[in-house]
Protein backbone atom coordinates (compact mmCIF):
# COMPACT_ATOMS: atom_id res chain seq x y z
CA UNK A 1 0.00 0.00 0.00
CA UNK A 2 1.76 3.53 -1.03
CA UNK A 3 2.27 5.45 1.50
CA UNK A 4 -0.64 7.91 3.38
CA UNK A 5 -3.18 5.55 0.99
CA UNK A 6 -6.33 4.69 2.71
CA UNK A 7 -8.32 1.98 2.79
CA UNK A 8 -11.76 1.80 5.44
CA UNK A 9 -13.65 -1.63 5.12
CA UNK A 10 -17.22 -1.67 6.82
CA UNK A 11 -16.51 0.75 9.87
CA UNK A 12 -18.89 0.79 12.63
CA UNK A 13 -19.32 2.14 15.99
CA UNK A 14 -21.37 1.31 18.66
CA UNK A 15 -22.62 3.06 21.94
CA UNK A 16 -24.17 0.33 23.60
CA UNK A 17 -26.78 -0.96 21.62
CA UNK A 18 -27.19 1.98 19.44
CA UNK A 19 -25.04 2.30 16.09
CA UNK A 20 -23.53 5.80 15.43
CA UNK A 21 -21.70 4.41 12.13
CA UNK A 22 -23.32 1.75 9.84
CA UNK A 23 -21.04 -0.14 7.63
CA UNK A 24 -18.87 2.53 6.48
CA UNK A 25 -16.34 1.94 3.65
CA UNK A 26 -14.40 4.29 1.27
CA UNK A 27 -10.14 4.50 -0.13
CA UNK A 28 -8.18 7.31 -0.42
CA UNK A 29 -5.38 7.60 -3.04
CA UNK A 30 -1.85 8.64 -1.06
CA UNK A 31 -2.03 12.69 -1.38
CA UNK A 32 -5.54 12.65 -1.86
CA UNK A 33 -7.94 15.50 0.02
CA UNK A 34 -11.27 14.11 0.86
CA UNK A 35 -13.67 15.96 2.26
CA UNK A 36 -16.92 14.49 4.71
CA UNK A 37 -19.88 16.08 4.93
CA UNK A 38 -23.30 15.84 6.68
CA UNK A 39 -25.87 17.51 8.90
CA UNK A 40 -24.74 18.14 12.14
CA UNK A 41 -24.74 14.83 14.50
CA UNK A 42 -24.73 12.32 11.75
CA UNK A 43 -21.82 11.26 12.65
CA UNK A 44 -18.85 12.63 10.73
CA UNK A 45 -16.68 13.22 13.89
CA UNK A 46 -17.21 9.86 15.29
CA UNK A 47 -16.09 8.33 11.79
CA UNK A 48 -13.03 10.56 11.74
CA UNK A 49 -12.17 9.69 15.37
CA UNK A 50 -12.52 5.83 14.58
CA UNK A 51 -10.17 6.65 11.50
CA UNK A 52 -7.61 8.54 13.56
CA UNK A 53 -7.94 4.96 16.18
CA UNK A 54 -8.76 8.13 18.93
CA UNK A 55 -12.57 6.74 19.77
CA UNK A 56 -13.52 6.61 23.40
CA UNK A 57 -13.01 3.90 25.18
CA UNK A 58 -17.14 3.74 25.76
CA UNK A 59 -17.68 3.02 21.73
CA UNK A 60 -17.22 -0.29 20.21
CA UNK A 61 -15.33 0.05 16.77
CA UNK A 62 -15.45 -2.20 13.66
CA UNK A 63 -14.13 -2.67 10.89
CA UNK A 64 -10.73 -2.49 8.77
CA UNK A 65 -9.44 0.85 8.43
CA UNK A 66 -5.57 0.69 7.11
CA UNK A 67 -3.42 3.76 6.48
CA UNK A 68 -0.28 2.75 4.14
CA UNK A 69 2.95 3.66 5.41
CA UNK A 70 1.82 3.43 9.56
CA UNK A 71 4.25 2.13 11.60
CA UNK A 72 3.33 -0.01 14.21
CA UNK A 73 2.94 1.54 17.63
CA UNK A 74 2.56 5.02 16.11
CA UNK A 75 -0.66 6.85 15.38
CA UNK A 76 -2.18 6.36 11.99
CA UNK A 77 -3.30 8.93 11.73
CA UNK A 78 -2.73 13.30 13.15
CA UNK A 79 -6.39 14.04 14.58
CA UNK A 80 -6.89 18.20 14.20
CA UNK A 81 -9.38 18.00 17.02
CA UNK A 82 -12.63 20.34 17.20
CA UNK A 83 -11.73 20.74 20.74
CA UNK A 84 -8.30 22.08 20.33
CA UNK A 85 -8.21 22.41 24.45
CA UNK A 86 -8.44 18.81 24.85
CA UNK A 87 -5.59 18.04 21.87
CA UNK A 88 -2.90 19.79 23.76
CA UNK A 89 -1.59 19.02 27.32
CA UNK A 90 -2.50 22.28 29.52
CA UNK A 91 0.91 21.80 32.12
CA UNK A 92 3.15 21.94 28.54
CA UNK A 93 4.36 25.27 26.89
CA UNK A 94 3.78 25.28 23.11
CA UNK A 95 7.42 24.59 22.40
CA UNK A 96 8.15 21.44 23.91
CA UNK A 97 4.79 20.34 22.37
CA UNK A 98 5.65 21.38 18.93
CA UNK A 99 9.51 20.38 19.52
CA UNK A 100 8.68 16.90 20.16
CA UNK A 101 8.07 15.27 17.05
CA UNK A 102 10.27 17.18 15.62
CA UNK A 103 13.58 15.92 17.72
CA UNK A 104 11.52 12.39 16.92
CA UNK A 105 12.61 13.36 13.25
CA UNK A 106 16.11 14.19 14.44
CA UNK A 107 15.82 17.76 14.14
CA UNK A 108 18.23 19.42 16.93
CA UNK A 109 19.47 23.03 17.58
CA UNK A 110 18.90 25.66 15.07
CA UNK A 111 17.19 23.43 12.48
CA UNK A 112 14.67 22.85 14.93
CA UNK A 113 14.09 26.33 15.95
CA UNK A 114 13.87 27.51 12.51
CA UNK A 115 11.46 24.65 11.65
CA UNK A 116 9.30 25.30 14.71
CA UNK A 117 9.43 29.37 13.22
CA UNK A 118 8.59 28.01 9.53
CA UNK A 119 5.87 25.67 11.17
CA UNK A 120 4.03 28.44 13.13
CA UNK A 121 4.31 31.36 10.47
CA UNK A 122 2.44 28.88 7.96
CA UNK A 123 -0.36 29.06 10.12
CA UNK A 124 -0.52 32.74 10.64
CA UNK A 125 1.52 32.78 14.11
CA UNK A 126 4.29 34.59 15.66
CA UNK A 127 6.83 31.88 16.95
CA UNK A 128 7.81 34.76 19.67
CA UNK A 129 4.59 35.25 20.37
CA UNK A 130 3.29 31.48 21.59
CA UNK A 131 6.27 29.56 22.06
CA UNK A 132 6.71 30.01 25.85
CA UNK A 133 3.22 30.10 26.70
CA UNK A 134 0.57 27.29 28.14
CA UNK A 135 -2.46 26.57 25.51
CA UNK A 136 -4.41 28.55 28.22
CA UNK A 137 -2.46 31.67 27.60
CA UNK A 138 -3.72 31.62 23.71
CA UNK A 139 -7.12 32.78 22.34
CA UNK A 140 -9.33 29.70 20.92
CA UNK A 141 -7.75 30.72 17.71
CA UNK A 142 -4.09 30.47 18.23
CA UNK A 143 -5.03 26.97 20.04
CA UNK A 144 -6.37 25.64 17.17
CA UNK A 145 -3.73 26.67 15.06
CA UNK A 146 -1.19 25.47 17.33
CA UNK A 147 -2.95 21.85 16.98
CA UNK A 148 -2.61 22.38 13.12
CA UNK A 149 1.03 23.35 13.12
CA UNK A 150 1.41 20.12 16.01
CA UNK A 151 -0.77 17.62 13.39
CA UNK A 152 2.04 19.02 10.64
CA UNK A 153 4.70 18.50 12.70
CA UNK A 154 3.66 15.11 13.23
CA UNK A 155 4.12 14.61 9.32
CA UNK A 156 2.05 10.99 9.40
CA UNK A 157 0.44 9.22 6.40
CA UNK A 158 -2.86 10.87 7.00
CA UNK A 159 -4.05 13.94 8.46
CA UNK A 160 -7.76 14.11 10.08
CA UNK A 161 -9.00 17.63 10.36
CA UNK A 162 -12.19 17.94 12.30
CA UNK A 163 -13.71 21.13 11.86
CA UNK A 164 -9.70 22.64 11.92
CA UNK A 165 -11.23 26.71 10.65
CA UNK A 166 -14.08 26.81 12.73
CA UNK A 167 -12.51 29.27 15.51
CA UNK A 168 -11.17 31.44 13.13
CA UNK A 169 -11.44 34.66 11.08
CA UNK A 170 -11.26 34.70 7.47
CA UNK A 171 -7.63 35.69 6.96
CA UNK A 172 -6.34 32.91 9.58
CA UNK A 173 -8.69 30.95 7.32
CA UNK A 174 -6.54 31.34 4.34
CA UNK A 175 -3.71 31.29 5.80
CA UNK A 176 -4.41 27.32 7.49
CA UNK A 177 -5.87 26.50 4.14
CA UNK A 178 -2.54 27.13 2.42
CA UNK A 179 -0.91 25.94 5.63
CA UNK A 180 -2.82 22.41 4.98
CA UNK A 181 -2.50 22.07 1.14
CA UNK A 182 1.31 22.78 1.16
CA UNK A 183 1.34 19.76 3.27
CA UNK A 184 1.07 17.38 0.64
CA UNK A 185 -0.55 15.06 2.97
CA UNK A 186 -3.53 12.67 2.67
CA UNK A 187 -6.28 14.63 4.30
CA UNK A 188 -9.68 14.12 5.67
CA UNK A 189 -11.28 16.92 6.35
CA UNK A 190 -14.62 17.41 8.36
CA UNK A 191 -16.34 20.97 7.49
CA UNK A 192 -19.07 22.84 7.28
CA UNK A 193 -17.67 25.59 5.48
CA UNK A 194 -18.36 24.36 1.82
CA UNK A 195 -15.75 26.97 0.64
CA UNK A 196 -12.64 25.56 2.74
CA UNK A 197 -14.09 22.10 1.79
CA UNK A 198 -13.94 23.13 -2.01
CA UNK A 199 -10.75 25.08 -1.26
CA UNK A 200 -9.00 21.50 -0.44
CA UNK A 201 -10.90 19.01 -2.16
CA UNK A 202 -12.22 17.82 -5.02
CA UNK A 203 -14.35 14.56 -3.75
CA UNK A 204 -16.41 14.70 -1.42
CA UNK A 205 -18.47 11.57 0.98
CA UNK A 206 -21.60 12.61 2.17
CA UNK A 207 -22.88 11.20 5.98
CA UNK A 208 -26.39 11.15 6.74
CA UNK A 209 -27.47 8.67 9.98
CA UNK A 210 -24.15 7.15 10.26
CA UNK A 211 -24.36 6.33 6.56
CA UNK A 212 -22.02 7.06 3.65
CA UNK A 213 -24.98 7.77 1.66
CA UNK A 214 -22.75 9.36 -1.56
CA UNK A 215 -19.24 9.86 -2.85
CA UNK A 216 -19.26 12.78 -4.87
CA UNK A 217 -17.64 15.62 -6.53
CA UNK A 218 -17.03 18.57 -5.14
CA UNK A 219 -18.39 20.52 -7.95
CA UNK A 220 -21.28 18.64 -8.87
CA UNK A 221 -22.43 18.84 -5.66
CA UNK A 222 -22.54 22.45 -5.02
CA UNK A 223 -23.42 23.48 -8.98
CA UNK A 224 -24.22 20.42 -10.65
CA UNK A 225 -26.55 17.44 -11.06
CA UNK A 226 -25.79 16.09 -7.37
CA UNK A 227 -27.18 19.52 -5.51
CA UNK A 228 -30.31 18.13 -4.66
CA UNK A 229 -28.32 16.02 -2.46
CA UNK A 230 -26.27 19.21 -0.87
CA UNK A 231 -30.29 20.28 -0.46
CA UNK A 232 -31.12 16.95 0.82
CA UNK A 233 -28.60 17.02 3.77
CA UNK A 234 -28.63 20.62 4.92
CA UNK A 235 -25.35 21.72 3.19
CA UNK A 236 -26.54 24.58 1.21
CA UNK A 237 -29.72 26.48 2.03
N1 LIG B 1 -19.25 8.76 23.05
C1 LIG B 1 -20.51 8.75 22.58
N2 LIG B 1 -21.46 8.03 23.20
C2 LIG B 1 -22.74 8.02 22.72
N3 LIG B 1 -23.14 8.70 21.62
C3 LIG B 1 -22.23 9.43 20.98
C4 LIG B 1 -20.87 9.49 21.41
N4 LIG B 1 -20.20 10.30 20.55
C5 LIG B 1 -21.11 10.73 19.64
N5 LIG B 1 -22.32 10.20 19.90
C6 LIG B 1 -23.57 10.42 19.09
O1 LIG B 1 -23.28 10.03 17.78
C7 LIG B 1 -23.98 10.88 16.85
C8 LIG B 1 -22.99 11.44 15.86
O2 LIG B 1 -22.16 12.39 16.52
P1 LIG B 1 -20.93 13.08 15.77
O3 LIG B 1 -20.24 13.96 16.75
O4 LIG B 1 -20.13 12.03 15.11
O5 LIG B 1 -21.70 13.97 14.68
P2 LIG B 1 -21.13 15.06 13.67
O6 LIG B 1 -21.71 14.75 12.34
O7 LIG B 1 -19.66 15.16 13.79
O8 LIG B 1 -21.82 16.38 14.25
P3 LIG B 1 -21.32 17.94 14.25
O9 LIG B 1 -21.34 18.38 12.82
O10 LIG B 1 -22.39 18.60 15.07
O11 LIG B 1 -19.96 17.98 14.90
C9 LIG B 1 -24.71 11.92 17.68
O12 LIG B 1 -26.04 11.53 17.81
C10 LIG B 1 -23.97 11.88 19.01
O13 LIG B 1 -24.83 12.24 20.05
Amino acid sequence: MAQGAVEVEGLSVWAGATLLVRDVSWRQAAGERVALLGRSGSGKSTIARAVADVTSPTLRVQGRVSVGGSQPGRPRASLVAQDSQVALNPLTPVRRQLARPLRSAGLRGAALDARLTTLLADVGLDATAVLDRLPAELSGGQRQRVCIALAIAVDGPLLVADEPTSALDVVTRRQVVDALRATRSTLLLITHDLEVAQALCTRALLVDDGRLVADVDLTTLLDGPDRHLAHDLGLVA
